[in-house]
């Protein structure tokens, strides 16, 4: 055990008591608390400091042009295209997450950028959770069309990985953990 962990181990807990939250209230952090978690978000490992990440804040009528986006991509008509529109509206807040991936990087190829910028969203969505905010990372089968990217201002070599869906913890929501991972089943070791 190393001396930060004697103390406690505050991120191991955490993790323990992280769930997703499939329903959220109205209520979301402000971007000032955004960016005190996604200055802690931030500090996953980085291969050659490329910080192929950034994220975009989707509030208000922002939700809605995202939600007519996702209709244009699915090309959906009547109800079908009204329940779509909506989904986004799930929230009073999305985090998109915008991996910004460079191809031929001689050192990091576009799988380890990809791979940070979920770490980030990852670590983001811990801290949400144990700021007491409700989180749930979503993407769907249009997450890569171009009336997506162009929602969120998207330049070439960016692309989404999702949203984090945020917002309040409705009091009646379960906070039991409900997946518990059994680590003997993940680990093999070699001699
Ligand atoms: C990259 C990514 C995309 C996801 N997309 C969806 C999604 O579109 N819809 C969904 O119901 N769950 C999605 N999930 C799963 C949920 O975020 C969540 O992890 C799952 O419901 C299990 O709940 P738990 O996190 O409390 O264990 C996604 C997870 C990841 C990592």
């Amino acid at each position: 055990m190393n001396e930060k962990a004697a103390g406690g181990a505050p991120v191991r807990e955490a993790a323990l008591a992280r769930r997703s939250a499939p329903k959220v209230t109205d209520v979301s952090p402000d971007d000032a608390e955004l960016r005190s978690l996604i200055a802690a978000a931030g500090r996953v490992a980085d291969h050659a400091s490329l910080e192929p990440w950034r994220l975009v804040a989707l509030r208000g009528d922002a939700r809605a042009r995202l939600g007519d986006a996702l209709v244009e991509a699915a090309g959906l008509e009547g109800p079908d295209a009204e329940k779509l529109r909506g989904k986004p509206l799930r929230a009073p807040l999305l985090v998109a997450v915008v991996a910004r991936t460079q191809e031929g990087h001689p050192k990091v190829p576009v799988w380890e950028q990809d791979a940070m910028a979920a770490g980030v969203a990852h670590l983001l969505s811990l801290l949400l959770d144990e700021a007491g905010w409700g989180v749930m990372w979503r993407t769907g089968p249009h997450v890569r069309h171009d009336a997506v990217a162009a929602v969120h201002g998207l330049a070439p070599g960016e692309h989404l990985l999702g949203w984090l869906y945020v917002g309040g913890v409705p009091a009646d929501a379960s906070r039991d953990r409900h997946r518990p991972v059994d680590a003997s089943r993940f680990l093999t070791t070699l001699d």
